[in-house]
């Protein structure tokens, strides 16, 4: 890698601002799968261990600027706690900040010790950190000597922590995790064995549908699931009562379903729903399959048996596997099953590789009981599939390069 890592450098008894993805699921403050925090332990430790003052830092959901208790990242100090006990001593803690910025978080910083870990609250309940505001930037840059990143599932953002802050210091190294993703997302998509499949489902539909584009120039197929697939079926004509859709979204789609057919792409969409008069675990529920209107009071909150059927023939052929966003909202039982058989299908086909990405959907692996049959976990959603369509990732491209590969 042409860019500065974390083992370059003389960490000892300085302060390391580390960048982290801790934007784990949580259920009513319990971490529901913790993998994006277990995969970036090896940097932590490594930091620790090399006697650096180790300062974490991190988003989680989507607060928009203002502090919300529900997203706040202190019930992941005691997890963490746990998780570093065989490198801490009995008397040490893992010190949180009330704020990312501030005179509190400063003298922290300034008063921890070498070998000793410190977690910042959420940078999201800041503005300025999604607005990558240089000021912000600044403040967070002033807390350190040293700045890593090991987010890799936030590197697709050009954030104050992830982009800004590298402007104002002197070294900016990438972890281990995110050493690790590039490497192993690089080697894998370099030339994928085909047919090379993606599958894109979840919720966060504007973000993801622009990667879509990019995918049909590589992909023999494209299988869309969740809440993704609603957006599409309006583009087709078809209403889908209450589901999710991005209105301002369906003339991409529109041309993503055109490009695909330009193409000679199999576009494979649901044909079957699994319908709820409300998002709720216990919402009464009905299977609709048929091409006309949903009805008008009803949501899609995952694919039906046919669907599943249609997209286990396509899982069974294909010899690369990309898959990022639930089929469904896995999180409800009464949703699961569209996601765990195609968690399923993925897992039986022994002759492709497979790669699952997303911190909703390698928690829904993990729930599925298949994620020791995936050849390559993700911890990243959206960036591997940015990575994946060929685009720089803005919190790559920010670290420092490394002289030695000049
Ligand atoms: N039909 C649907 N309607 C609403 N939300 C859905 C639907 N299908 C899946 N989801 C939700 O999508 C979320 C995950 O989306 P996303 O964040 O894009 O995936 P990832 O974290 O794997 O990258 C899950 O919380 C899931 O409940
Ligand atoms: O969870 C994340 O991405 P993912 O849902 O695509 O896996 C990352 O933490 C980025 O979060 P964001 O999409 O709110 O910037
Ligand atoms: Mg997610």
């Amino acid at each position: 890698m042409a860019k500065l890592s974390i083992r370059d450098l003389d960490l000892t008894d300085k302060r390391v601002l580390i960048r982290v993805d801790f934007n784990v699921p949580l259920k009513d403050g319990i971490i529901t799968d913790d993998t994006r925090i277990r995969e970036t332990l090896p940097t932590i430790e490594y930091a620790l261990r090399h006697k650096a003052k180790v300062i974490l830092c991190s988003h989680l959901g989507r607060p928009k600027g203002k502090p919300v208790a529900s997203m706040s990242l202190r019930p992941l100090v005691d997890h963490l706690r746990t998780r570093l006990d065989h490198i801490l001593g009995d008397d040490e803690n893992v010190a949180f900040s009330p704020d990312c910025i501030g005179i509190v978080a400063s003298e922290m910083a300034l008063n921890l010790e070498s070998g000793q870990p410190l977690l910042l609250e959420n940078l999201r309940f800041h503005a300025e950190e999604e607005a990558n505001d240089p000021v912000f930037a600044q403040k967070l840059a002033s807390l350190c000597d040293i700045y890593v990143n090991d987010a890799f599932g936030s590197a697709h953002r050009a954030h104050a922590s992830t982009e800004g802050v590298t402007h104002f210091v002197k070294q900016s190294a990438a972890g281990l995790l995110m050493e690790k993703e590039l490497t192993y997302l690089g080697k894998a998509l370099t030339e994928p064995d085909k047919p090379f499949v993606a599958i894109i489902g979840g919720a966060k539909v504007s973000d993801k549908i622009q990667v879509i584009d990019n995918l049909l120039e590589k992909a023999d197929a494209i299988i869309i699931g969740g809440g993704m697939a609603y957006t599409f079926l309006n583009a087709q004509g078809q209403s889908t009562g209450m589901s999710l859709v991005e209105p301002d979204k369906i003339d991409v789609a529109k041309a993503a379903l055109e490009k695909a057919k330009a193409k000679g792409v199999r576009f494979l969409l649901p044909i079957d729903h699994v319908l709820a008069d409300k998002f709720a675990p216990n919402a009464k529920t009905q299977v609709f399959s048929g091409a006309g209107p949903f009805p008008q009071d009803l949501m899609a909150l995952d694919i039906g048996s046919k669907s599943i059927a249609l997209f286990e023939e396509e899982i069974a052929e294909a010899r690369t596997i990309i898959w990022n966003g639930p089929m469904g909202v896995f999180e409800m039982p009464a949703f699961a099953r569209g996601t765990n058989e195609i968690a399923a299908a993925v897992a039986r086909n022994h002759d492709a590789t497979t790669i699952v990405g997303g911190g909703d959907s390698v928690a829904a692996i993990q729930q599925s009981g298949f994620a020791n049959r995936i050849t390559h976990i993700s911890t990243g959603g959206g960036a591997s599939l940015e990575f994946l369509e060929g685009k720089t990732l803005p919190g790559v491209a920010a670290l420092t390069e490394n002289q030695r590969f000049k």
